[in-house]
């Protein structure tokens, strides 16, 4: 251990005992494991995308790294705290945006519940000031800065939120589906300011999402959980070379090319537009190469080069996953 880390978390697991119909009046206990056996370390500055299927453990395993719930089972620190009896010290740390959940007072203006979260937090006021002009800056919050937090939209909501988990000055936040609903532009807002506030690098990020590109923008390192135990944890490239994802290179030719040439390190995926359209899978491959030898038997109208879908390859991790 590097001592760097800002969260620590070994055998973590949640039970959470349900009571299910058994006939028309019996009901029965039954346990069901949201989160069972997680490992994760993060660094200080790390961005952090935890991704997974409805129901994988995602929100769960927030909620016991932010002291909101009690695990059954496991070690968790969280900025050296024990998230649930150190609660207090905790919440001066981090900050927590849940799409579902708001920490702004509902009937005041946004610029009220600002002031008062600076007092909940004692933070000095020209600390405050200064991460207050930069938020406003970076998310535009001027034109609603006096508008009663229920008559506002959702993007300038989320907006808000953001701001007021960070006022205080937290080395980690959690953000639970933090783009969740937003048009394209609140979308790209939200993106780009966590994007600058990672690229600072003394604020950690933890993300979970179902939107794939917040993740591609935002996250070089990925976990993805699945029946509450963590199935890949690298890089999205890793990710890619885990399953084999290959790039494609679509060529459109002057004329039909009835028997195309084999090429070393390619793999002829699809023919299309009789003969006019070829689509070819990379694997050792380049592009260059391809061209080339394509170029020596038929006249090339169009290339055209398809990068590998994140969705795609997470699909078929939540399906091995699952099994
Ligand atoms: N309070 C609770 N009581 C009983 N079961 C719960 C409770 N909270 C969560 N669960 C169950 O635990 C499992 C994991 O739920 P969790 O909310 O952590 O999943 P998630 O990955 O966040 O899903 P989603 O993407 O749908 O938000 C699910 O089976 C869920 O039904």
């Amino acid at each position: 251990m590097s001592g760097d880390e800002v969260i620590e978390v070994s055998g973590l697991r949640k039970d959470f005992t349900v009571r299910v119909r058994k006939g028309r009046l019996r009901r029965e206990k039954r346990t069901v494991t949201a989160v069972d056996g997680v490992d994760l370390t993060v660094a200080r500055g790390e961005m952090l995308g935890y991704i997974g299927p409805n129901g994988a453990g995602k929100s769960t395993t927030l909620k016991m790294l932010t002291g909101v719930l009690t695990p059954s089972a496991g070690r968790v620190r969280v900025c050296g705290l024990e998230p649930v009896p150190q609660r207090t010290r905790l919440a001066l740390r981090i900050g927590v945006v849940f799409g579902q959940r708001s920490q702004l007072w509902w009937d005041l203006p946004l610029r009220d519940s600002f002031d008062l979260l600076r007092h909940v937090y004692r933070v000095p006021p020209a600390d405050h000031a200064a991460r207050l002009r930069r938020c406003r800056a970076l998310l535009d919050l001027d034109a609603f800065l006096d508008t009663p937090v229920r008559q506002l939209s959702l993007g300038q909501r989320m907006r808000g939120e953001l701001t007021a988990a960070l006022l205080h000055g937290p080395s980690v936040l959690f953000l639970d589906e933090p783009t969740i609903g937003l048009d394209v532009l609140s979308r790209q807002a939200v993106r780009g300011f966590l994007a600058e506030l990672g690229a600072a690098g003394d604020t950690t990020l933890v993300l979970t999402t179902h939107d794939l590109a917040d993740i591609e923008r935002l996250c070089r390192r990925l976990v993805v959980i699945d029946h509450g135990r963590v199935v890949h944890d690298g890089t999205i490239e890793a990710l890619h070379a885990r399953y084999r994802s290959r790039r494609l290179v679509v060529v459109d030719l002057d004329a039909p090319l009835p028997d195309p040439p084999p090429v070393p390190g390619a793999v002829l995926e699809r023919v299309e537009a009789d003969g006019r359209r070829l689509t070819f899978g990379l694997e050792t491959a380049t592009v260059g190469g391809l061209i080339g030898r394509l170029s020596g038997v038929a006249e090339l109208r169009d290339i055209s080069i398809v990068e590998p879908d994140i969705e795609d390859v997470v699909a078929r991790l939540y399906v091995t996953g699952a099994r």
